[in-house]
């Protein structure tokens, strides 16, 4: 038996006198020449996946402690949340790695143990995915207060598809309110697989358990396969950044051979013919511990970074293969087995909204600010395409009509992805940019009409994500909506209000799993934009904070027919397709009727009169009016104009009135609270 903590009641009770106080393992820097050549059955690779916010963040922190420069004793140094929106939301939205050297006290061997911090959040899990297809183990941890949530399930399964081997533990067993008796029973209980006395119980507050955990991951995980035996080079992209000094910084992993500073490579990508490759001279590689860790080489199965002296970011996104220039011909003939992960572009994005500079002048250096974002960035899609442009750039973009400069058309993975592209933007790139109100994609299939027959090679399905392109008035069409699985977990005592709010939100296939004497899991098929929007804050408001989510695409079913039209949104007569919105026939006119009442709030006043409306199945069914700015024309300098002369009064008040006509076509400015007004309807 391992040395992991017997769970019993008394074990529990003296609990830190159980767990070793620090891990033993010795700071990097002796040990270099072993980083650099380790034998890889003295590797491990693990992921830490969990919901949010159940403290892998905290724990990859301590588990890399020993090593660091950072001695400080608190757990929340967040040695791998580095991006400054990380820092500001406390949240991980960029999976991390790591180097960890770990001396085994059973086995008196060393190891080097490269894990990646995933993040919780439902948005980035591509990043998760992207973790999970390069690692042996993973390791899940449940919140000691919280237990199983629904995002566990969800990171389990993807775990578990990938037959990735799993080492269960139990975080914050410090808090007060922590219950690890019952949750180890119930996390068994859930996943019928791990012992509730297998699951090592850990405080990366208090430094409980590290020494265990590390043992545990180097006993259970298998060592990484030797999957080619002919010594060639194969490195797999993983990850990548761009840094203004350096260039392009990959993150790789050997699948085979040697990687020196001084090589000369070429990165094999789906696109790029034999040939017509640019080469690059490796500068300089080592580990991450976190920090780049210079080692000159890398090793079969090693993970660890690159600078190849690239300057151009979608030269090396994540999924291509770095392979020695000399064997290029080689590999080329091995290039379809080579493709480890999905290339950039196929993101499989669920939303989709324009990104426009704030300054139209702005557009260029958008456009190289989202490419470098996008590189770093595997859920963002973003439709580059060459020629002339909005901003005389590379890039052309989408037109923003009169409201709105050039822009470009992204996918995204959800609302907070959405949010966390815009600060990253701001804060890596100093770019500041308004997106418009993202939509989910919808299928529209046209039927034969005598009024309107479809025009020759016209196909007669067609994907729509951006609405300005939805079909005129006298189209006859079928629209089919993208639907998700989603599951909800809760105390059972909220049942009442969760069904209710999945029956709102036009949820239908409900079922209820009682997980444990408190806990019932709720699984219903959902559209995904009533999902993606405010479902989240709803469920927790209805739920007092209680349940958890989870939602994922279909995908055996991913779309169905729904009966939905498009709420046309007027500015003083002009339809505004970056404001108008799709809704259900049932509640369009009350979705319109609400958007009109929070733009009248949050459009800036001008000196004209501003009209909204919201049409909906050809009929206005909402208008709300932005009042202009009145200046008093009749008082100058605090004292009345003409005394008691009313002729000059009416002439001056007429010149005014004239004014305004004039400048009622004027430009009504659209602002990022305009578009939000959209999303929560
Ligand atoms: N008391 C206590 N609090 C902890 C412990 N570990 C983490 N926390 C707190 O729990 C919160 C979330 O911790 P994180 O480490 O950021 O969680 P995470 O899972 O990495 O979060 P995401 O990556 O955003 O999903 C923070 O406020 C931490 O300070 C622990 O062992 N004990």
């Amino acid at each position: 038996m391992h040395n992991v903590i017997k769970l019993t009641r008394a074990s529990l009770s003296k609990s830190s006198r159980c767990f070793s106080s620090k891990p033993s393992s010795p700071p990097l820097s002796p040990l270099l020449p072993f980083t650099s050549s380790p034998s890889p059955l003295r590797i491990r690779n693990i992921c830490l996946i969990a919901h949010i916010d159940h403290g892998k963040s905290s724990l990859s922190s301590r588990l890399l402690h020993p090593q660091t420069e950072a001695a400080n004793d608190r757990e929340d140094i967040g040695l791998l949340d580095t991006l400054s929106v990380e820092m500001d939301r406390g949240i991980t939205v960029k999976a991390t790695t790591a180097s960890v050297i770990h001396t085994s006290k059973k086995t008196n061997e060393i190891y080097l143990i490269n894990l990646f911090d995933s993040p919780g959040h439902v948005d980035f899990s591509k990043e998760v995915d992207r973790c999970l297809d390069v690692v042996e183990g993973g390791v899940i941890l449940f919140d000691a207060c919280q237990g199983v949530q629904a995002q566990t399930v969800s990171v389990y399964e993807k775990a578990r598809k990938r037959g990735v081997k799993m080492v269960p533990v139990l975080t914050k067993v410090d808090m007060e309110n922590s219950k690890p008796l019952e949750i180890c029973l119930s996390v068994s209980e859930v996943f019928g697989e791990f012992d509730p006395d297998e699951i090592v119980l850990t405080s990366a507050r208090e430094n409980l358990g590290i020494e265990e955990l590390l043992e545990e991951i180097v006993e259970k995980v298998p060592p990484p396969e030797v999957k080619f035996g002919d010594g060639k080079l194969r490195c797999r992209v993983v990850d990548s950044w761009y840094e203004v000094q350096r260039g392009v910084v990959c993150l790789l992993k050997l699948e085979s051979g040697q990687l020196k500073e001084g090589d000369r490579v070429v990165v094999l990508k789906g696109g790029g013919e034999e040939g017509q490759r640019d080469s690059f001279s490796v500068q300089e590689v080592g580990v991450m511990a976190p920090n780049r860790f210079r080692t000159k080489v890398l090793d079969e199965n090693m993970m660890g970074y690159a600078i190849i002296g690239m300057r151009n970011p979608r030269q090396a996104s994540p999924g291509g293969v770095i392979v020695l220039h000399k064997e290029e011909k080689e590999m080329e003939k091995e290039k379809d087995d080579l493709f480890f992960t999905k290339e950039e572009g196929e993101g499989g994005s669920v939303l989709y909204a324009s990104v426009h500079p704030k300054e139209e002048s702005g557009f260029d250096d958008m456009v190289a600010a989202v490419e470098r974002l996008a590189l770093n960035d595997l859920g963002l899609e973003v439709s580059m395409q060459k020629g002339g442009g909005g901003g005389g750039g590379e890039a052309a973009g989408v037109g923003g009509g009169p409201f709105l400069g050039p822009g470009l058309r992204i996918g995204f993975q959800g609302m907070l992805h959405v949010e966390i592209f815009r600060q990253r933007l701001m804060d890596e790139f100093g770019v500041e940019a308004l997106v418009t109100s993202p939509k989910v994609k919808y299928e529209i299939k046209y039927l034969p009409s005598a009024k309107k027959p479809r025009a020759e090679g016209k196909p007669e399905i067609e994907i729509i994500e951006d609405i300005s392109n939805w079909p005129g008035g006298e189209d006859k069409f079928e629209v089919r909506e993208p639907m998700v699985n989603c599951r909800v977990m809760a105390p059972h005592e909220y049942a009442g209000a969760i069904m209710e709010l999945i029956t709102k939100r036009r949820g239908g296939s409900m079922e209820t799993k009682v997980i444990d004497d408190n806990i019932w899991m709720f699984t219903a098929r959902m559209p995904w934009a009533e999902v993606v929007t405010d479902f989240h804050d709803e469920l927790k408001s209805s739920t007092a904070g209680f349940a958890s989510y989870d939602a994922q695409i279909d995908e055996e079913n991913p779309m169905e027919k729904a009966n939905l039209c498009k709420v046309e949104i007027l500015l003083n007569g002009d339809v505004v397709d970056v404001l108008s919105f799709i809704a259900h026939n049932d509640v369009a006119a009350l979705q319109g009727r609400s958007v009109c009442k929070k733009l009248e709030e949050v459009l800036p006043r001008q000196q004209f009169k501003i009209a909204i409306q919201a049409k909906a199945q050809n009929r206005i069914v909402a208008r709300s009016t932005v009042q202009p700015y009145r200046k008093d024309v009749l008082v100058k300098s605090g004292k009345m104009v003409g005394g008691g002369d009313m002729s000059r009064k009416k002439k001056l008040l007429e010149k005014q009135k004239a004014g305004k006509k004039k400048m009622a076509g004027g430009k009504v400015v659209l602002s990022q609270a305009a578009f939000n007004s959209v999303i929560t309807k």
